[in-house]
């Protein structure tokens, strides 16, 4: 009998996507959010559930206890355990058309670099508790980026919608000692727009805004934006707004201080050159040649530019090119650091010479971890779980075999 296909899960900030392993792309991408006041047949239509409610509904049943709709997921961290349930019920009988009682599939979910421990093994313990699936297993999104662009080795740039990561990545695992992390992403270029425009926009007008005009050109100096550049709202109203913002909204990931967002490794270019620095010498120059993006703040026009920018003028870079020449007074010994750079935009190798994909990078990468023979050796299956039973055994087993 041919082995059930795996479900692949990317549970982020604001979107979720799920499909099959083997698949070329998500079979769905929806919000990773239960809004509040909606109509209540739409809410119950998005829960997947028969009955309709008339009227806006600000909470659902849940096992017999009231949850408030809202947000599930917080800068890439599940923040609402109590509405998970609901989502995932949703993502596996709408979006996955699966009976949910006993899904006859494992399942690979992409989890944030750094993820704690105590949320590995709450989602296990739902998995087979409440959607008695087959098997578990978790990998560290930018490692699965990694993996959709052909690589097991180099320097993952991954900015979504609630937070930016740079994880190094050696032989398929990353290097934890050296992952940094920015609490800002697509999600703050939005509201920065919303915030600085003189129309008072809702937030997805704002968003479609984003895609369409926001860029990563400098704020100031000769190739910065100074005119009013037009936008159509969504009924045909031409708008004009200051061509600075569509700028400025931006930099705010490369220059993050001067916006207000603390973070002591700075912007995301200062911190691919802190990166570079934390990482054994011996691995650097697969870190320098192998920059790879991944995550939808990443399709924001120019990013690659002004990253390949950035890091070349970052502290980081300096420090190492100094250490570099002091070691080789007199004998050569190896490449100046930055002389290889190389940011690539993801082409995920499913679309040779095509990187729009790049957002869904992590997701196609578990879509092809999931198809290999190995892919059994990193699951806890329902057996390991039950084995263990209340002893707690599998816990160790989650994250021994966790691709982190
Ligand atoms: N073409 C585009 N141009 C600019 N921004 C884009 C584009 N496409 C998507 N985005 C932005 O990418 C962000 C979503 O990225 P992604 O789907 O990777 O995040 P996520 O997985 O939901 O969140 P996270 O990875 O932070 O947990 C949003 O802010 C969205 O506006």
């Amino acid at each position: 009998m041919e082995a059930a296909q795996s479900i692949i899960l990317d549970l982020g900030t604001s979107s979720v996507r799920c499909g099959f392993s083997g698949e070329d792309l998500p079979r769905s991408i929806f919000p990773s959010k239960l809004p509040k006041e909606k109509e209540g047949r739409e809410v119950m239509k998005l829960l997947g559930r028969m009955e309709g409610i008339d009227g806006k509904v600000e909470s659902v049943d849940v096992g017999g206890k009231e949850v408030g709709l809202g947000e599930v997921m917080e800068r890439g961290e599940i923040k609402n355990w109590e509405l998970l349930t609901p989502l995932l019920e949703h993502t596996f009988t709408t979006h996955l058309d699966l009976a949910t009682d006993a899904l006859s599939h494992p399942i690979l979910i992409s989890e944030p670099p750094l993820a704690s421990k105590e949320s590995r093994e709450k989602l296990t313990e739902i998995m087979f508790e409440v959607f008695k699936v087959q098997g578990v297993c978790f990998c560290n999104s930018s490692v699965l980026s990694l993996f959709a662009s052909g690589r097991t080795r180099g320097m993952v740039v991954e900015c979504g919608s609630g937070k930016t990561n740079v994880v190094p990545v050696f032989e398929g695992f990353s290097l934890p000692h050296a992952i940094l992390n920015l609490p800002a992403a697509g999600q703050d270029v939005t509201e920065y727009l919303q915030k600085n425009i003189q129309d008072k926009l809702g937030y997805n007008v704002v968003k479609d805004m984003k895609h369409s005009l926001a860029n990563c050109k400098p704020v100031t100096g000769p190739n910065s934006i100074r005119s009013k550049v037009e936008y159509s709202l969504p009924d045909g109203t031409p708008i004009q707004i200051d061509g600075v913002y569509t700028s400025a909204a931006c930099d705010l990931l490369f220059n993050p201080d001067e916006y207000g967002i603390d973070n002591v490794d700075g912007g995301i270019g200062e911190m691919v050159g802190k990166c570079m620095e934390m990482v054994d010498k011996d691995v650097r120059q697969d870190m320098e040649r192998n920059v790879v993006m991944a995550g939808g703040a990443t399709m924001i026009d120019g990013f690659t530019e002004r990253l390949n920018e950035e890091i070349l003028k970052s502290e980081g870079l300096e420090r190492l090119k100094d250490e570099w020449q002091k070691q080789n007074i007199g004998e050569r010994i190896g490449e100046l650091p930055g002389t290889n750079l190389n940011v690539i935009p993801n082409k995920t190798c499913r679309e040779p010479g095509y990187n729009s994909q790049r957002k869904h990078a992590a997701w196609i990468g578990g879509s092809i971890m999931a198809s290999l023979d190995t892919f059994q050796s990193i699951q806890i299956t329902k057996q390991d779980y039950e084995d263990s039973g209340a002893s707690g055994e599998y816990k160790k087993l989650v994250h021994r075999k966790a691709v982190v």
